[in-house]
C-alpha cells in the first residue's frame, strides 16, 4: 500500500447544532458546556445503526460524515460526488483538516512514515499545508489588491521563500494553466474562468503532490466549464498530482475522476470507475444520479 498518497479510515464529522437566539431559552441541551456529551451520546447512536434524521432530532447533532473510509492512489484523480448536504466538502476538508474529525484518521505518507492529518501536532500540520496538501476553492479565494503573480505565489510566500523564487515559480505556473501574459495585471481584470486557473497555478505552485478540489469549476457558465475540465485532465497527465474533486454534477464527474466516490446522507455508498458505476449502480439512489448524465 506504499503507493497511497491519501488514506480517510473510518472518518466520522458530527456537527453539534448551535443554539440561535430564539433557540437558546427553549432548550438547555444546546449550551456548548453539553455539546461534547451530545456528540458521544450521537456516536452511540449511529454505532447503534441510528439514521441522521433520528440523531439530529434526538441529539440535535448533524452526522456530516459517517464512517467513511477511502483510498486515493498516488497521481489518481477521485471525484467525490453526492447530493447537497451528503458531506462531500467536510469529507474533503478533513484532508488538511479545515473541518477536525470527530473520530477516526486521515493518513498521509510523509518522509518514510504516515501521518494522520485528524490528529499530528500544529507544526506537523503546517508543514503539511505549506507543502503536501494544497486547496482550490469554488470562489476562487484570490487577493483583489495583488497582481496575477503576486497571487500564485502567495503559498510560497508563507513558507519564506525569496522574492526571486516566488516570481520565478509563479511564472513556471502561469505558463503551465495558459496565463503567462497575465502576470502583471490584477486580479478584477480577469474572467471568472480565469480567476480559477489562477487558482490552480497558485496551488501548483506550492509543489504539493496532493490538491482538493471543491466545487472548483461551480460558479463558471457550461463552456468555459467544459474547457477547465479539459484542461485541468490534460494538466493533470502532465503532473501527475494525486486530486481529490468534490462535485454534484456526475457530467462532471464522468469526465475527470479515474474514480468516483458517491457519498449520500454522510456515508460513502459506491466507490468505483465511472463505467463501473455506470453499468453497476449499488443503489436507486446511484442510479437516479446517473440520470443526469448527458
Ligand atoms: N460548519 C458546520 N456546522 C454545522 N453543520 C455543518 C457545517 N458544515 C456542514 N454542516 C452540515 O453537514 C452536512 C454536510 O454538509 P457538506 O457541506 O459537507 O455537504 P456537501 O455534500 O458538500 O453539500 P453542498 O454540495 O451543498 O456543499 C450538512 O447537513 C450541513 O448542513
Amino acid at each position: 500500500m506504499n503507493d497511497d498518497a491519501l488514506r480517510f479510515e473510518d472518518v466520522d464529522v458530527l456537527y453539534p447544532r448551535t443554539a440561535d437566539r430564539s433557540m437558546r431559552r427553549l432548550s438547555k441541551s444546546l449550551r456548548p458546556g453539553n455539546r461534547r456529551s451530545r456528540v458521544q451520546a450521537a456516536i452511540a447512536a449511529c454505532d447503534a445503526g441510528a439514521e441522521r434524521d433520528e440523531v439530529a432530532r434526538q441529539h440535535q447533532v448533524t452526522v456530516a460524515v459517517r464512517h467513511a473510509s477511502l483510498t486515493v492512489g498516488r497521481g489518481e484523480f477521485v471525484v467525490v460526488m453526492g447530493l447537497s448536504g451528503s458531506g462531500k466538502s467536510t469529507l474533503l476538508r478533513t484532508a488538511n483538516r479545515l473541518t477536525p474529525v470527530t473520530r477516526g484518521h486521515v493518513w498521509v505518507p510523509h518522509e518514510g512514515t504516515s501521518i494522520d492529518v485528524a490528529t499530528c501536532d500544529p507544526a506537523t500540520l503546517r508543514q503539511l499545508r505549506l507543502t503536501r496538501i494544497a486547496m482550490v476553492f469554488q470562489q476562487f479565494a484570490l487577493i483583489p489588491s495583488r497582481t496575477v503573480r503576486q497571487n500564485v505565489g502567495l503559498g510560497l510566500e508563507f513558507r519564506g521563500e525569496t522574492l526571486d523564487t516566488r516570481n520565478r515559480v509563479a511564472d513556471e505556473k502561469l505558463a503551465l494553466v495558459g496565463l503567462s501574459d497575465w502576470a502583471d495585471r490584477h486580479i478584477g481584470e480577469l474572467s471568472g474562468g480565469m480567476q480559477q486557473r489562477v487558482g490552480l497555478a497558485r496551488a501548483l505552485a506550492t509543489d504539493a503532490d496532493i490538491l482538493l478540489m471543491d466545487e472548483p469549476f461551480s460558479a463558471l457558465d457550461a463552456v468555459i466549464r467544459r474547457k477547465l475540465q479539459d484542461e485541468l485532465r490534460a494538466l493533470q497527465a502532465q503532473v501527475r498530482k494525486t486530486i481529490l474533486f468534490v462535485t454534484h454534477d456526475i457530467d462532471e464527474a464522468v469526465r475527470l475522476g479515474d474514480r468516483i466516490a458517491v457519498m449520500q446522507e454522510g456515508r460513502i455508498v459506491q466507490v468505483g470507475t465511472p463505467d463501473e458505476i455506470r453499468n453497476a449502480p449499488a443503489s436507486a439512489y446511484v442510479a437516479d444520479f446517473l440520470k443526469q448524465d448527458r
